[in-house]
């Protein structure tokens, strides 16, 4: 045994690591009497512990002020989700003014879909990745289908080649450039589910706007997780989930992001309510629509503040540590995640195939190669919280806010007794 592959080094590199207090930020589920280890940050982030405060502020207001809460709470309802704009634009790379929080992921993608897919006779087809996450796919079904298109005709779903379990650049943007003049939009997941691979956003957004497409990303596993410059890429639009690894709870509220170009546009079409009006016109109750002229605009009803709330103080924290110091501990640890995954490999029968490319964020994707669902539930029932995806993959996603490399190193413990045991 080498000192690389022991427990002293994994304590070695917390010791090291900037980030490891923010451990004491969240709290832990425990299996058996311990914190677990936790891989799912990539499906539900850890509840921080400062956003019970947070949530028990507003139903204070509430309780205290009831509808004067809207003006007169020491954080006002009216305008509360303009506090989290700044803070979520650090993190995916946007002005302030580009930036929304409303309803949740899958809804705001139909919504910016209605203003971004407009399609005619000759520019009807959209691209995405095959096997996309399938809300995703039934999504822009539905949208096609809605504007009186075949999905089989207007989605064009890039494959991954015969073999491989990542996707080629290149195969992307050959399929822009083939598409060409028939393309209206490029919509892809910027981090994909499954295999966690981040694509190249800058390139394809590039591509798609070279061909005259719009260009928008669903960017649920790339919030909070990789670098993302939304508007010094020239993206159109996206949208996120803030569950992950924006750890603002179970369903929450999301964001959305429309460039900075097309805020304010007469051409681009939108679907309306009050909460998207200017705010000093607003409570006049006039009959036409005065646009807030950010993303704002998109705004339908007025917001549920207890659960902006949460995604509030979540940012609070990014805002502490930022996206670079983030980022830095997420390429130290999943590398010394891949590191303890090959030892364990060379100690046993079995093997694992890391099907994620060298693109990642967060999140391993392991193929268990002569092993079946039997590792994955003595996995769970030892305190490690991972996730199954058929027909053989576990995904291990640790979150720098929160996972330790102790951590790591005693996952592969378990592992390596989960195999053993058999
Ligand atoms: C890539 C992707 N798209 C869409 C969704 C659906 O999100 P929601 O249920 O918040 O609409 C998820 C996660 O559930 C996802 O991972
Ligand atoms: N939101 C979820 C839920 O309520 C139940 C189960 C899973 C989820 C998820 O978010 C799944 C996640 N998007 C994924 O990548 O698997």
């Amino acid at each position: 045994m080498t000192f690389q592959n022991s427990l002293e080094f994994a304590q070695f590199l917390d010791a090291e690591d900037a980030l490891s207090k923010y451990r004491q930020e969240f709290h832990y589920p425990q299996v058996n009497g311990k914190d677990v280890i936790y891989f799912t940050g990539n499906s539900l982030g850890l509840q921080p512990k400062r956003t019970q405060k947070f949530v028990d502020d507003v139903m204070k207001d509430w309780r205290e002020l009831a509808v004067e809460g809207h003006f007169y709470a020491e954080k006002p309802w009216w305008d509360y989700h303009e506090r989290l704009a700044n803070g979520l634009g650090k993190v995916v790379g946007a002005k302030t003014q580009e930036i929304s929080v409303m309803n949740t992921l899958t809804v705001n993608l139909h919504l910016l879909m209605v203003s971004f897919y407009r399609p005619n006779q000759k520019r009807f087809k959209i691209i995405c990745e095959e096997k996309a996450f399938p809300s995703d796919q039934y999504m822009l079904q539905s949208q096609v289908r809605f504007h009186r298109f075949d999905p089989k005709e207007a989605i064009v779903e890039v494959k991954k080649r015969e073999g491989e379990h990542s996707w080629l650049v290149e195969d992307i943007l050959n399929k822009i450039e083939e598409v060409g003049d028939e393309l209206a939009l490029v919509l892809l997941g910027g981090v994909n589910y499954y295999n966690g691979q981040v694509f190249d956003m800058k390139s394809i957004t590039q591509a798609g706007k070279s061909v005259g497409a719009f260009v928008g990303w669903d960017l649920a596993h790339a919030a909070g997780n990789v670098e993302l410059k939304l508007h010094e890429w020239n993206v159109d639009f996206a949208a996120w989930c803030s569950y992950k690894y924006m750890n603002s709870g179970p369903g929450n509220a999301s964001g959305i992001f429309v460039n900075e170009k097309h805020l304010n546009r007469k051409d681009i079409p939108r679907f309306e309510g009050w909460w998207g009006t200017k705010k000093e016109t607003r409570f006049l109750m006039q009959p036409e629509f005065d646009p807030i002229e950010t993303a704002d605009a998109w705004q339908l009803s007025n917001p549920p503040i207890l659960s902006i709330a949460p995604y509030l103080a979540s940012l609070e924290l990014f805002d502490e540590v930022g996206m670079d110091a983030l980022i830095e501990k997420q390429q130290k640890i999943v590398s010394y995640l891949e590191f303890v995954l090959k030892e364990i490999d060379k100690e046993v029968e079995s093997s694992f195939e890391i099907i994620t490319p060298k693109e990642r964020g967060c999140q391993l994707s392991v193929f268990l190669h002569g092993e079946g669902k039997t590792l994955f539930d003595y996995l769970m029932k030892n305190g490690v919280i991972t996730d199954w995806r058929e027909p053989n993959v576990i995904r291990l996603a640790p979150a720098p806010f929160y996972s330790s490399f102790v951590d790591m190193y005693n996952f592969g413990q378990v592992l390596k007794q989960g195999i053993l045991q058999k």
